[in-house]
């Protein structure tokens, strides 16, 4: 069946070395225009490092990372930084939040979405029309874009001020922010309470079906993962070892032995 969708995000054979400690080894990957896919696996597997060599953030030691935005042409993004990453049309964020907590909800999102605006500092400093034009759609965005994570009440809030569940979501706004293809969460529902949970994973069916972006998402929160993704891809010591329906992954014997002896919140 996912033959017929379009090849959004084309990972192959990525391999990451770090001296001698392989932490990703060869990892092929595909994510469809419209998925919300996982990438689970015991802790030290090597998701968050797969994330970072996608985005930019490290360059892999081998593989490739095509993104294919439909009707235009293929872009590698081997070796690019992340601002290029993200510009290409991937956003992110991050284990540990990453806002800037001394600034406000809106100027947190506002700041993602200057990556898609073209004034430099000399037009800013001239303020001409198409500059004012430009701030006044990056406020209207960043704002349609705390509604759509249900923070418009905060939006002159101190971004340090929200609740932990909040500051997530406000990560997730400031990717939106960017405009991309795809987004990648890392573990987006840590630390959230069930309540906060089961919000979360409402708010991730909604950003893939409103706003047509497809979704990576790594968590270890098995509910939501079995619950809202679609292919679940496996990895236990660098390498996948399965990839599938939620009820393919939960029935595979390979996967149940990498995951006995650690604790799965099911
Ligand atoms: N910058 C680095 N330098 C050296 N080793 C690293 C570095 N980053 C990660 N590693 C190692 O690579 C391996 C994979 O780590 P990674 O954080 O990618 O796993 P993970 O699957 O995301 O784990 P978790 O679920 O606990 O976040 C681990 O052995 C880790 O110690």
């Amino acid at each position: 069946m996912t033959d017929k969708k379009h090849k959004l995000l084309e990972v192959k054979g990525l391999t990451m070395d770090f001296g001698g400690l392989r932490a990703v080894d060869s990892v092929s990957l595909t994510v469809h225009e419209g998925e919300i896919a996982a990438l689970i696996g015991p802790n030290g597997a090597g998701k968050t490092t797969f994330f970072n060599c996608v985005t930019g953030i490290y360059t892999p030691t081998s593989g490739d990372i095509l993104l294919h935005p439909k009707g235009l042409a293929t872009r590698r993004l081997n070796g690019l930084k992340p601002n290029k990453v993200t510009e290409m049309g991937l956003a992110r964020t991050f284990q540990n939040i990453r806002l800037f907590s001394g600034m406000t909800v809106l100027e947190n999102v506002m700041i993602g979405r200057h990556c898609r605006t073209y004034s430099g500092i000399f037009r800013s400093i001239i303020r001409n029309r198409s500059v004012r034009e430009e701030e006044q759609e990056i406020v209207e965005t960043s704002y349609r874009l705390l509604e759509k994570v249900g923070l418009e009440k905060f939006v002159n809030e101190f971004a340090r001020n929200l609740p932990y569940g909040a500051q997530r979501r406000l990560e997730i706004a400031r990717a939106l922010a960017t405009d991309p293809l795809l987004l990648l969460l890392d573990e987006p529902a840590a630390g959230m309470n069930p309540y906060e949970t089961s919000e979360l994973d409402q708010l991730i069916c909604r950003i893939s079906e409103e706003e047509q972006i497809a979704i990576l998402l790594i968590e270890h929160d098995m509910k939501l993962v079995m619950k809202i993704s679609n292919p679940i891809f496996v990895m236990e010591y660098g390498k996948k070892i399965a990839q599938g329906s939620p009820l393919e992954i939960r029935d595979n014997p390979k996967v149940i032995e990498a995951y006995l002896g650690e604790e799965v919140d099911a």
